[in-house]
């Protein structure tokens, strides 16, 4: 085994004679930010539940920190596309009831400094007694954000953490996401459908084929290529487009997205 996180032929079957994907491999360094791209159904949101304790896999292993992922854990933190937060608790309780799981002895002012600092990292300070309710949906997806990064995982899962979010909301969570991930050397896997994003924050991109009927019979889907993000890590979203390789990049995975992942 080599990465901090190892996946090892993983497969996922509902219907045995038609796995979803099969033979799925990769590994992830620690520090190291990999996005997963691939169209509706490929299986990328098995895989990030598999990662997380949440799901099964039929075939295969994955191993964090020389560890089977055998159930969900507190080292793993996960976000989804909604925010699943708890509606009837504010900002400050959501994210306490988080590091309350992780650390259940922590000192009351400890408690209370540590949810304030996570909440501060996602510019929420003043919004911290509200509910969820009375937050917007970049607010809320925010407090997601720092709950998952409040308990200080060994890894963060992120599934299409901004898929519901306009795209000026989009381009500001995308920022300080990256500004956090960046402070902090924290190890991300996340699922998007958005070739910029991913170009923006991924350090490699995983793009996955779906399953399809071929001349001799069904063939599941899997990982079918890995891109390594050649610009330069110092990037921003407003001068991407003017970085040298940054076309090649784009149209590199947009030419696999057209011709190549439905059928492999
Ligand atoms: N419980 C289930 N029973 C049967 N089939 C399922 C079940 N859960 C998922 N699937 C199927 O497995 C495939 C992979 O689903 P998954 O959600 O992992 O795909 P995805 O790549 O994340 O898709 P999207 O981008 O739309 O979220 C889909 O074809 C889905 O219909």
């Amino acid at each position: 085994m080599t990465g901090f996180l190892q996946v090892e032929k993983l497969g996922k079957a509902y219907q045995a004679d038609k796995p979803v994907f099969a033979d799925v491999s990769f590994a992830i360094d620690k520090g190291e930010f990999v996005c997963i791209i691939g169209h509706s159904g490929c299986g990328k949101t098995t895989i990030l539940n598999v990662l997380a304790g949440l799901d099964t896999a039929s075939a295969g292993h994955a191993f964090m920190d020389g560890r089977e992922i055998a159930g969900p854990s507190l080292e793993r933190g996960v976000v989804f596309q909604g925010h699943a937060l708890m509606p009837w608790l504010t900002v400050r309780q959501n994210i306490e009831f988080a590091v309350k799981s992780r650390w259940p002895d922590m000192p009351r002012a400890d408690l209370n400094a540590h949810v304030e600092k996570f909440v501060a990292m996602v510019g929420l300070s003043p919004a911290i007694d509200k509910k969820p309710s009375q937050l917007s949906g970049g607010m809320k997806q925010r407090v997601g954000i720092a709950r998952a990064f409040s308990i200080q995982p060994k890894m963060l899962l992120l599934d299409e953490p901004f898929g519901a979010l306009d795209a000026l909301t989009r381009g500001t969570i995308q920022d300080e996401l990256m500004g956090i991930v960046r402070e902090t050397q924290q190890t991300v896997f996340m699922i998007t459908h958005d070739v910029d994003e991913a170009i923006l924050l991924a350090d490699r991109i995983l793009l996955m084929s779906n399953g399809s009927e071929g001349a001799n019979g069904y063939v599941p889907g899997g990982m079918a290529e890995v891109v390594v993000n050649t610009l330069p890590r110092s990037r921003t979203r407003a001068q991407l487009h003017h970085l040298d390789g940054y076309y090649d990049l784009r149209n590199h995975i947009v030419d696999f997205l057209v011709t190549r992942a439905k059928a492999h």
